[in-house]
């Protein structure tokens, strides 16, 4: 168990509530199966059995294996990695379904065949909406209906670009994920700047604006693939104007090719903060005078990550700089384009940042939602973080998933996703961290593809982009789906990588799955993600919006699950606003579900068998295999000369007077990584949510058994060591009563001025009560 002398494998005490638990929703016989197992298994079991030197005890279901050992057999062809038999091993692991804590929901029926909600973000139906009516010129509108097959505007939309259009107003654009946010404010600015170059009766002026006319917008966004998204979105509007250009200045891109860029001109640019800032200082031909438009896209992400001076700084330059009433060709520009710096703000929740961002950044602003009850929702909710939902068609589900059982669950459950064709085309699977988001891809793709899945296959030269982030999938795959491809994406990618990885997940034919951090949960567009899988839940709720909001964009429909630990992490499901119902699945019907059907493992052909097939049965062997896999080397040996039951330490170790060299295997280093950062990184939940996601209450042990570790690594540090307080908050805490007074300064989303904070929020409730807009000066 943890040696590190933390107080956090204690047990939940007599918590046992196995007999409230009620099975409901699904099959009777199978509500009455995990009914009747869960007595059993509640009647049967004494809570103290963590110690693995005992024999694993009887699965919780009433058909699972009995205690003979399992087996995995394996077609002879495929090189074996590891011996069959787990006691062969040297090492013991502990059972599967034994000593978990039980979950304390009451699961209550769900109605089989709910009625499916009608869509909140979808484009508005009625005739008579449409883009010409709100301003836009017929050029435009008649572009967006036959090239980007867009007829009519989204509620933001239809709210957004007539005022923007008309108005000099800063703005606050605040809609739900995938409703069209980035058009509501991209559409007004590239009609004001092409009104430019129209006469009054519409026809086109001899000198038109050009790309050297002057920079007339500029974009901020957090990361470099929502830039390079937002880019894509104007390059497609700009294909009717393509004497105006725009650019992207990002992170990781060669900045003396962006100064070119720059220097040939450009009129709209999009941009990270941090990028800009070294332009603006750096770069010369970089001139804000012409410059009309702000707009801090992610606004609130963008706070979080650290970005506040950055933004202060671009803010500040951009105002300090005269405002040039006409460019360098002597095109006047007011009367056309805004008389005054306009900066727009935009996100689909509001945090405390947001508002500070606002503080630093707005004027008189105008909140634009889309419809008026959001407003009022808003208002009786405080403004508080959780105050904006999900799209009410998004399918949410919770999974309460015992630690042990984490990464069979997955597992399952991705396989049932993909056991019919076409149904499922693309996951996205978040993670709490990059090495986690290793880890998993590593396991979980089929090492053995290239050569075992087509060995008379012309070998094509692998993109050297990708050929370490993309790979065919094993376990997961199903005949139905024999090729099921994952992608892993995180920020320590590098950003040819990142770009070509995306990219090559947006674009995959065949059934796709992104592994990623949060580094995707914002603003990212990917058409036909269907379902979204949070392995762990994300560090604030807001950020679960967004997490969840990568599927069911523009009024399609989409689903989410959220795997939860059973106990406190329970609790956190009333933090969950949502306009539809919220799902609450034990892992059982997951497990059962997924694993009705044999594992293919990596190779062609192979697929795990165990004495028995029942999916309990097929769920310890699925999970031995894993702990074997870590404990072999990758040629498939464990060392004769490793001393007993610690196969790959890494070093060179004495066993019996002589040293012998024992081989690290990758994976399992890459396990002990991926726990020890998921560790640290879980004792990062914000502050107001720790008493659902609260360190003390993590069984390492248990933890560590979902990385394929038979006991949790040391050396976890990165402060988690000093929490070792009980909780002082139960999870008891009603839903929408989350405050922000017990907020710290160091807390990770950044300082909070709070006084400021609550005078905007007071004088924003007031004003928005009457009439819609708010002061933040
Ligand atoms: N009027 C429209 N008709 C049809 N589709 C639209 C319309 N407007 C936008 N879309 C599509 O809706 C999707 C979501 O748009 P967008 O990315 O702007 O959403 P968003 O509100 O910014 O979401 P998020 O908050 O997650 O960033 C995009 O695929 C876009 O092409």
């Amino acid at each position: 168990m943890a040696d590190d002398g933390m107080l956090l494998n204690f047990e939940l005490g007599d918590t046992t509530v196995a007999s409230q638990v009620k099975f409901k929703g699904g099959r009777w016989r199978d509500r009455v199966k995990a009914q009747k197992s869960v007595k059993k298994w509640s009647t049967t079991e004494n809570d103290d059995d963590d110690d693995a030197s005992r024999p694993a005890k009887r699965p919780m279901a009433e058909d699972a294996a009995s205690d003979r050992p399992l087996k995995i057999q394996r077609t002879p062809n495929v090189s074996d990695r590891a011996p069959s038999h787990a006691m062969k091993t040297g090492q013991i692991s502990s059972g599967l379904f034994t000593s978990n804590p039980d979950a304390l929901t009451t699961f209550e029926e769900q109605p089989e065949e709910a009625e499916p909600a009608q869509p909140t973000n979808a484009p508005l139906s009625g005739e008579a909406e449409n883009f010409l009516k709100l301003g836009l010129s017929r050029r435009i509108a008649e572009h967006l209906a036959s090239k980007l097959e867009m007829k009519a505007p989204t509620a933001i939309q239809k709210n957004t670009i007539p005022q923007l259009i008309k108005e000099d107003n800063d703005a606050f654009l605040q809609a739900e994920t995938g409703s069209g946010k980035t058009l509501a404010y991209l559409l007004p600015i590239v009609q004001r700047i092409m009104s430019l170059s129209l006469n009054e009766d519409g026809t086109t002026k001899d000198t038109k604006v050009h790309r050297n006319s002057g920079l007339f917008a500029i974009i901020l966004a957090p990361t470099r693939e929502l830039c390079k998204q937002i880019a894509v979105v104007l390059e497609k509007v700009l294909r009717c104007f393509p004497w105006l250009v725009c650019t992207t200045v990002i992170g990781g891109e060669s900045k003396k090719s962006e100064k070119a860029r720059i220097r040939k001109g450009v009129n709209i640019l999009i941009a990270t903060p941090g990028r800009l800032t070294d332009h603006l200082d750096n770069t010369k031909v970089l001139d804000v005078g012409t410059v009309r438009w702000l707009v801090l896209d992610e606004g609130d992400r963008m706070m979080e990550m650290g970005f506040e001076e950055d933004i202060r700084t671009i803010v500040g330059k951009i105002r300090a700089d005269k405002l040039l009433k006409q460019n360098a060709e002597g095109v006047v520009l007011d009367g056309i384009l805004p008389a005054r710096r306009v900066t727009v703000l935009c996100s689909a929740t509001m945090k405390m940042d947001v508002q500070k961002l606002g503080e630093i950044s707005l004027e008189h602003a105008i909140h634009i939602t889309a419809s008026k009850s959001e407003m009022e929702n808003d208002a009786a909710t405080g403004g508080t973080e959780a105050g904006f939902a999900a799209p009410a068609q998004l399918k949410q589900s919770c999974i309460i998933v015992p630690a042990k059982l984490r990464l069979v669950t997955l597992i399952a459950l991705l396989k049932s996703t993909f056991a019919r064709k076409g149904s499922i085309m693309k996951v996205i699977i978040f993670i709490s961290c990059a090495d986690s988001v290793d880890f998993h891809f590593e396991v979980l793709r089929n090492t053995l593809a290239r050569k075992a899945i087509d060995p008379d296959a012309p070998v094509t030269k692998p993109d050297p982009h990708t050929q370490t982030t993309v790979a065919a999938a094993s376990y997961v795959t199903s005949p139905a789906n024999p090729t099921v491809m994952f992608h892993k994406l995180h920020g320590s990618l590098t950003q040819p990588v990142r770009t070509a990885t995306l990219n090559a997940f947006t674009v995959c034919q065949e059934p796709a799955v992104l592994i990623t951090t949060d580094i995707s949960s914002r603003g990212l567009d990917v058409a036909a993600v269907d379902f979204v899988i949070e392995y762990d839940p994300a560090f604030a709720v807001s950020d679960h919006v967004h997490r969840i909001g990568r599927t069911a964009r523009a009024g399609r429909s989409g689903k989410a699950a959220l795997f939860l630990l059973p106990g406190s992490e329970e609790g956190y499901t009333s933090l969950i606003n949502s306009s539809s119902q919220i799902t609450l699945q034990l892992y059982e019907s997951t497990l059962q579900k997924g694993l009705s059907s044999p594992v293919d493992l990596p190779g062609a052909g192979s697929t795990l068998e165990t004495e028995k097939q029942s999916w309990a049965a097929r769920a310890e062997a699925l999970q031995l295999h894993f702990e074997q896999r870590l404990l072999f080397t990758s040629g498939g040996e464990k060392s004769e000369d490793a001393p007993k039951g610690k196969a790959a330490k890494g070093k060179n170790s004495h066993g019996g007077g002589r040293a012998v060299k024992v081989v690290e295997n990758p994976l399992l280093i890459s396990g002990r990584q991926a726990f020890r950062s998921h560790i640290r990184a879980y004792a990062t939940h914000v502050r107001e949510e720790r008493c659902y996601f609260d360190i003390t209450q993590l069984h390492l042990g248990h933890m560590a058994k979902s990385f394929g570790l038979r006991e949790a690594p040391g050396n976890i540090g990165g402060g988690v060591s000093r929490r070792t307080h009980r909780p002082t908050v139960k999870n008891t805490r009603p839903a929408g009563t989350s405050s922000h007074r017990d907020r710290d300064d160091d807390d990770k989303l950044g300082l909070v001025d709070e006084d400021a904070a609550r005078r905007m929020r007071a004088k924003m409730m007031s004003v928005m009560n009457a009439s819609s807009e708010f002061n933040i000066g």
